[in-house]
């Protein structure tokens, strides 16, 4: 796991929250035995259907850190997939899950991911004038054969860049209180034989 803390300013994160909550939105779906469905069992936010230029200027810069980065990540992923934008209100969940296939019709890209982005853009203390909410923190159970098997809580700050292992389990815990706001994307890998790749 990584992150960085300021990957975006506050005023940025003011922007891209301001252009959230003037797109429309729908419940997100999650894809299970290949079809995206509704599943309020697992999950319950919203997806937000955030304009197309704004939209590929923040999945640049999120795959250009990764590009970076890229020997820290020893990863042969070599585009982002996304980015997506949702809010979390009052309420609202994402139960654990990997963001990887889990099922054989499961649509290719899945199998794909190599690492989840997450760009937080709001948090649980006051900064400026961004919006604040309480609960949703994040919980990745991070496997490590050198270490013993650990749970990793992130409590999201505002523009703050987080970057594990797409294969990890995680979840986002209920929110208490407010809106949280986070940008998601996956650096995948077009080698991958999913996605017709080399064998
Ligand atoms: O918002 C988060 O912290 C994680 C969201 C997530 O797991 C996902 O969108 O796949
Ligand atoms: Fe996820």
């Amino acid at each position: 796991m990584a992150s960085a803390p300021d990957f975006l300013s506050a005023a940025e994160c003011a922007d891209v929250i301001r252009a959230m909550n003037e797109s429309p939105r729908e419940p997100a779906q999650v894809v299970r035995a290949g079809e995206s469905v509704l599943d309020p069992s697992l999950r319950s936010c919203f997806d937000h259907h955030f304009p197309e230029d704004h939209k590929r200027r923040i999945g640049e810069r999120m795959a250009s850190y990764f590009d970076d980065h890229r020997a820290a990540f020893e990863s042969d992923a070599d585009f982002l997939y996304g980015p997506y934008f949702m809010s979390y209100e009052k309420g609202s969940y994402f139960r654990a899950h990997r963001d990887v296939a889990n099922h054989k019709d499961d649509p290719p890209r899945l199998a794909a991911h190599r690492w989840s982005l997450l760009l937080y853009l709001n948090g649980r203390r006051a900064t400026g004038a961004l919006p604040t909410f309480d609960g949703g923190a994040l919980t990745v159970y991070e496997t490590d054969s050198r270490l013993r098997d650990r749970r990793v809580v992130v409590v999201p700050e505002p523009g703050m860049l987080l970057l594990f292992r797409s294969s990890l389990m995680h979840e986002v815990a209920t929110v208490l209180d407010g809106t949280r706001y986070a940008v998601a994307g996956w650096m995948s890998s077009a080698r991958s034989p999913a996605l017709g790749g080399p064998r």
